[in-house]
């Protein structure tokens, strides 16, 4: 009785031999000190969904629901090494990129998980801070293009960022829906692209597998505390693959994950409050 309740307690599965299957996911992108987003909204969703979270940081961001005060990136070979010594030890279920900076860490990362044969990989396109700060050099967006995309089997765009790579102008669902095409033909498996930005009371998320499309609507919360929404929803949709579940159920979740994280934010700071990766329980 004790163990069974500490197996539910845990929060991960032990199998018939007695042997606990950890499912285990790794992100690749920027720290940010106020804990909202990057890195710590993603190993905090992780964790929620019940899956151990991994890290090999890009950057370092001095950051705070106010907007981002610095941006010092990390040598290429500290990334090198944190992901190599993931890979030795820890290999990952799934994988997460969010911000990668230069075209030097793009280079790096696309290098190493086709080394490592990294397949269940999730790229959130960061470029932007919500405050409006570069996260990404202008000058890296051909890179992420050329190197990332083939390797995405999930490409998480919001819909500036969808623009920029596709060099098109997205107004209506349909020109989203050719953006979606024009991300497929250039190598992503699976084209997620978020509605957070689009017009009106009620949000659209767009799955486009190569064949068709599928559609998750919410409602938008009129809040301002909507900093890490991109990073924490392409987390949980990475925690979700890492487990084994298929990209329509993964998407699923995540939503769900989402839209009570925006419901329920904590509202703290200043500014831009973060989401509340309390919120949801499978
Ligand atoms: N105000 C909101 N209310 C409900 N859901 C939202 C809101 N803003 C964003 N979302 C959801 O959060 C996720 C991230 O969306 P988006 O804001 O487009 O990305 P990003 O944070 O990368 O700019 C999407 O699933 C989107 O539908
Ligand atoms: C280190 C880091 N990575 C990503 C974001 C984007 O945040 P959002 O999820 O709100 O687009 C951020 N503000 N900081």
């Amino acid at each position: 009785m004790a163990q069974m309740m500490f197996k539910k307690q845990s929060g991960y599965i032990i199998n018939i031999w007695g042997e606990s299957m950890v499912y285990k996911a790794l992100t690749i992108a920027g720290s940010d000190s106020g804990g909202g987003a990057g890195i710590q909204a993603d190993v905090k969703t992780f964790h929620q969904l019940h899956v151990f979270g991994m890290s090999a940081i890009t950057a370092v961001t001095a950051q705070n629901t106010l907007g981002v005060q610095g941006v010092y990136p990390l040598p290429v070979e500290a990334v090198e090494k944190q992901i190599d010594s993931i890979a030795t030890d820890l290999p990952p279920d799934a994988i997460k990129t969010g911000m990668l900076f230069s075209e030097e860490i793009i280079e790096c990362v696309a290098y190493k998980m086709k080394q490592h044969r990294w397949t269940r990989v999730v790229v959130d396109p960061v470029m932007i801070a919500k405050g409006g700060s570069p996260l990404l050099k202008q000058e890296a967006v051909e890179a992420l293009q050329r190197h990332m995309l083939p390797l995405a089997y999930v490409l998480t765009p919001n819909i500036p960022e969808a623009e920029v790579l596709t060099n098109m102008q997205i107004d209506t669902l349909e020109h989203r829906k050719e953006a979606a095409k024009k991300l497929h033909d250039m190598g992503v498996r699976y084209v997620v692209m978020k509605g957070g930005h689009g017009e009106g009371n009620e949000l659209v998320d767009l799955l486009y597998d190569g064949e068709q499309f599928y559609e998750w609507k919410s409602k938008r919360v009129h809040t301002k505390h909507t900093h890490g929404t991109g990073c924490t929803f392409a987390a949980a949709i990475t925690a979700q693959l890492a487990k084994g579940k298929t990209i329509y159920e993964a998407v699923d979740v995540a939503k769900r994950f989402i839209q009570a994280a925006i419901e329920q934010t904590l509202q703290i700071g200043g500014g831009h409050g973060p989401t509340n990766h309390w919120a949801f329980h499978e």
